[in-house]
Order: structure tokens, then C-alpha cells, then sequence
């Protein structure tokens, strides 16, 4: 069982919160001043990624009582009982063995007394055998031709994982044509077969229960849409494979149990790109990419375990975020990535962090007193700074932002990575140094405004400054550093669900809105006037039924 301690009772929550001024009388820039040491003292690198964590509202007597506040938390016990499989995940009686997954030194972790790394490795071999079929071009379609693309359908931790990493390692990518369908909205499906054929297109159905009805719908669709462009009965086996945990459901789907590629429920949905759910991932870069992606992962899995907090990459960002969400009350985190291939690497974790940590209830079923989960966003640098930067520079609130950029551009031209990069670099000195009242008449004084000119103008062009940063530096994106990075991510949230004394495993807040949405459908089945919900609701489905 995990602890169950109330973070604030602790003898460091309550040190920082009462000393909370005195510990932040100083600037980050004027901490820099006071000790040439900083960058040294507060960046840490794990094997080719460096963490700088400097430039943030910190000093050595903050972090020493951040990693009291752990130790107070038992954040190593909780550590231990994941990794020993320990069912964790309480409310739903599972295990959370995404570490298992890529527990490649295949040391044995056992569930309910079994080691689980004979199956997981007998999938992967699946894996491994059908990637190659499929990439070779021995695996054929109902015509005989081998396949040219790749349809993945699914949605959330079925879909997220997945596309993150295959556009993060498009550079890695064979012949294959990868496609994602997700939204229930027909378009998504429509437009994504448009153009494709049936002959030569492999479908795999992602869901680990197999009862999502975005996912079951748009599979129906798509089996429909196979028969109809010429596909049988018969040969919807060599066109759609079953990525699930649910062989019933799967098997009453149609898809020959053979073309099953399992996992299990001691699996999160946004833990799973390491699974079977991973598949597409192993088609688009080859299953040796994928095993890469895995490595990657079980090196952070292992630094995450050894490592003493003081030198743990997801401690330290765990820390950081509680320092910054129960101490200055920020309520969003965001995440920018410097890289064009990351572009959906915030968006995987708004449902990372969010579905795991977005609770109110703490681990003895009460209504908790202090905030939890933070609110993520982000886009690629530089895009971002065209868009909403203004906000995070000038703005009211205190957005703690994560910085990442590789040092190596996987498409050298020209000077655009050290344009990148320079951006990169400036963007966290400028939230750290902001500009003054006087440097800005300054300035405003050589370009030649005058004094009234000056005295109008300069507040609006002060930067407070003073707003933390972290800056995660990858020598290169690599299929290793990527399953790396992502690891430390989970464990970084994983931090922060303990000390929040939460589950961070289940997702109960998905289903209300599910249930609701299975009882308007039947009413959208005909044209009667409805009047069964509040004013609102009803109005808002006559009026559909008023002009669809
Ligand atoms: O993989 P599946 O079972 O189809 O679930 C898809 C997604 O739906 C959820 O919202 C749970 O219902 C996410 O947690 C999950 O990743």
C-alpha cells in the first residue's frame, strides 16, 4: 500500500510555507550575482540529458527542504512498492508496471506471485516477428500486395503515445505511410481514408478494453469501408489486428485472436505506448528503433530507483512543480519543446499529467485542502513566442515553463539550428533578467524619444523578470534519448502524485460525461421535441434537431 501522509502536516511544508518570504527575499538574477557557482550547483545530467534547473526561485536551504518534504512523503517507499508490483493503482485493485514493460536487464517482476516477463517478452517477440512481415513485404494483402499504410485507430493513451513518438522520430522512419484516427467526428476517419487502398492498408484497432465507443465505432467504419472497397469476410485478418487487452471483445469484433497483440490491465492507458499499443510505432521505425525507444526508458526507470533525490532528474522536477503549484499558486505547467518532430509532445502529456493528477479526493477518500495537478500546455519553440510568450513574459501569473532542445539538429541547414537554439537559450534568460524601468528609457533615450515620449512609453516595456525556467538540454533525439526523456516525465508526475497523497492511476473523472452522452444518443434517434435535461441542454439538442 502507498503511504497515505498529508503533505502540509509535514515539518518541511510547514517550514517552507511559514519562512516562505524570507527564503524568497532575492531575484533569481541577483542569486546569480551572488554566486558564480549556481549553474554548476543547480544542473544535473543523466547520461546525454542535461537538466538545468538554475533559473528557478530556489536556493540551496529551498531545495534541501523540497527533498525533506520527499523523504517526509516516503516517496522512496512509494518508489519501491511500484517496482515491486504492489497494487498501487488501489481504487481499481492493479499493479502499475509500465516500468515492466521496458524492463529489458529482464530482471523478474511479479504480479499476484507470477513473473510477468515471460508474456511481455513473448508479445514483444510478436512484435518484433509482425513488424518485420509487414515491413518486408511478406505480409500481404487480400490481392497479395504488401502494405503501404499503416491506419492506427484509437484514442487517448491509444493514440497520444503513439503519434508523439512517431512524428518525434519521423527521421527514423521507413517506407511506410502512418495514419491516426482518433475523433469519433467522421470527417477524421473520412479523410483519412480518402485516397487510400484497401489492398495494400493494415488497420490496427488500439484499445485496451476494446469498449471505447470512439474506437469501436471508427473500426465498424473502417471494416465496413474495407468491404466495400472489394475486402471479404474472409480476409479481414490480413487488413485489421487488435491491439487490447480484451481477446473477447476482440474475438466478437472479428479479428482472428491470432492477429491479438496483448497487454494487461496493470498497464495505464497513458502508460501503454510501451506495450502492444506500440506497435505502430515499431512498424513506422522498425521493431530495433523500438527496442532503442525501450532501452531509453529503463535507463531512466534505473536512475529513477538508484539515484539519491538530490541528483534524480524526476525528484527534481517533481519538487520543482510542488514548490511552484502549493507555494506561489501556479496553476498551469508548459512545456516547450525546441524541436519541430516534438510538436505533439506537450499535448501527450496534457493527458499524462492531467488524467493522472486532476483529482480532489487524496488516498484516504477525503476532499484534499491544496492544489493538485497543473494544467499543461505548449507548442514547439519557436512558434510559441509568436503566439503566447507575451503572456508568460508580461503577463500576472507565474508560469513555470520546461524548456527542451537537442544541441544536434537532425536536418542540418544552414544557421537554423543556431538560430533555434539561440532563441532557446535567450527566451530563459530573458523570463529570468527581465528589463527594468531604467534600462528601457534607456534605451528608448538612444533611440531618440523624448523625455514625455520616454516617461509614456517605458512601463509597458518593462519585464518584471524573475519567472523560473527549466532547460532540458538532449545532446540528440534519438529513439534512446526520446524513451529517456518520456520516462522521466512519468516519474516526474508519479513524484508529485505521492507527495499529493492521490492515485494517480486511475481516471474515474472520464466516465460521467461518457454515461451522459450513451443517454442523449437515443434521443438524437428521432425528431420529437426533448425535455427530459435543463433548459440548456434541452435547447441546445432542439436546436440541432431543428437544423440538422
Ligand atoms: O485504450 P482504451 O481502452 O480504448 O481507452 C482509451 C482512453 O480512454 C480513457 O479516457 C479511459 O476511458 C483513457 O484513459 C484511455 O487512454
Amino acid at each position: 500500500m502507498l503511504p497515505k501522509i498529508n503533505f502540509t502536516e509535514t515539518a518541511a511544508y510547514k517550514y517552507l510555507a511559514d519562512h516562505f518570504i524570507d527564503i524568497n527575499k532575492k531575484d533569481i538574477k541577483d542569486l546569480f550575482a551572488a554566486d558564480k557557482e549556481r549553474f554548476a550547483k543547480f544542473s544535473v545530467f543523466f547520461e546525454d540529458i542535461l537538466l538545468d534547473y538554475s533559473k528557478n526561485r530556489i536556493n540551496d536551504e529551498t531545495m534541501a527542504l523540497l527533498m525533506q518534504l520527499a523523504r517526509e512523503c516516503k516517496l522512496d517507499d512509494a518508489i519501491k512498492a511500484m517496482y515491486s508490483g504492489e497494487k498501487i493503482n488501489e481504487t481499481e485493485d492493479r499493479a502499475v508496471l509500465h516500468i515492466a514493460l521496458r524492463n529489458v536487464s529482464n530482471t523478474p517482476i511479479l504480479v499476484d506471485g507470477k513473473d510477468i516477463m515471460p508474456e511481455i517478452n513473448a508479445v514483444l517477440a510478436k512484435m518484433e516477428k509482425f513488424s518485420a512481415n509487414v515491413i518486408s513485404g511478406q505480409w500481404k494483402g487480400y490481392t497479395g500486395k504488401a502494405i503501404t499504410d499503416i491506419v492506427n485507430i484509437g484514442i487517448g493513451g491509444s493514440d497520444l503515445g503513439p503519434v508523439m513518438v512517431t512524428e518525434a522520430l519521423k527521421h527514423y522512419k521507413n517506407h511506410l505511410n502512418l495514419h491516426f484516427v482518433s475523433n469519433i467526428d467522421g470527417t477524421h476517419i473520412v479523410e483519412t481514408l480518402a485516397g487510400l487502398n484497401a489492398e495494400t492498408t493494415l488497420f490496427l484497432v488500439a484499445s485496451k478494453t476494446f469498449t471505447t465507443q470512439e474506437t469501436m465505432t471508427n473500426a465498424h467504419s473502417a471494416r465496413t469501408w474495407f468491404l466495400h472497397e472489394g475486402g471479404a469476410e474472409n480476409e479481414i485478418a490480413k487488413h485489421f489486428v487488435a491491439l487490447s487487452t480484451n481477446e473477447k471483445d476482440v474475438a466478437a469484433f472479428g479479428i482472428d485472436t491470432e492477429n491479438m497483440f496483448e497487454f494487461w490491465d496493470w498497464v495505464g492507458g497513458r502508460y501503454s505506448l510501451w506495450s502492444a499499443i506500440g506497435l505502430s510505432i515499431s512498424l513506422s521505425i522498425g521493431f530495433d528503433n523500438f527496442k532503442e525507444l525501450l532501452k531509453g526508458a529503463h535507463a531512466t526507470d534505473n536512475h529513477f530507483k538508484n539515484t539519491e533525490f538530490e541528483s534524480n532528474l524526476p525528484v527534481i522536477l517533481g519538487l520543482l512543480g510542488i514548490w511552484y503549484i502549493n507555494f506561489y499558486n501556479a496553476e498551469t505547467q508548459v512545456i516547450l519543446p525546441y524541436d519541430q518532430y516534438m510538436h505533439r509532445f506537450s499535448a501527450y502529456f496534457q493527458q499524462g499529467d492531467m488524467e493522472s493528477n486532476g483529482k480532489h479526493v487524496d488516498r484516504n477518500g477525503n476532499e484534499v485542502d491544496y492544489e493538485t495537478g497543473p494544467i499543461i500546455w505548449g507548442e514547439p519553440g519557436t512558434n510559441g513566442q509568436h503566439a503566447f510568450y507575451q503572456l508568460i513574459h508580461q503577463g500576472t501569473r507565474i508560469i513555470p515553463a520546461d524548456f527542451i532542445a537537442p544541441a544536434q539538429s537532425l536536418n542540418p541547414l544552414g544557421e537554423h539550428h543556431a538560430i533555434l537554439l539561440s532563441n532557446f537559450f535567450a527566451q530563459t534568460e530573458a523570463l529570468m533578467n527581465g528589463k527594468t524601468e531604467e534600462e528601457v528609457s534607456e534605451e528608448l533615450k538612444d533611440a531618440g524619444d523624448t523625455e514625455t515620449k520616454i516617461e509614456e512609453l517605458a512601463p509597458f516595456k518593462v519585464f518584471e523578470g524573475n519567472r523560473p525556467t527549466n532547460s532540458i538540454l538532449l545532446k540528440k533525439i534519438t529513439p534512446y534519448s526520446l524513451g529517456s526523456l518520456i520516462a522521466i516525465y512519468e516519474h516526474k508526475i508519479f513524484v508529485q502524485g505521492i507527495i499529493w497523497n492521490i492515485f494517480s492511476f486511475d481516471q474515474w473523472g472520464v466516465e460521467l460525461g461518457k454515461q451522459l452522452a450513451k443517454k442523449i444518443l437515443p434521443e438524437l434517434e428521432n425528431n420529437s421535441e426533448v425535455s427530459s435535461h435543463d433548459s440548456s441542454t434541452n435547447g441546445l439538442i432542439n436546436q440541432y434537431k431543428a437544423w440538422r
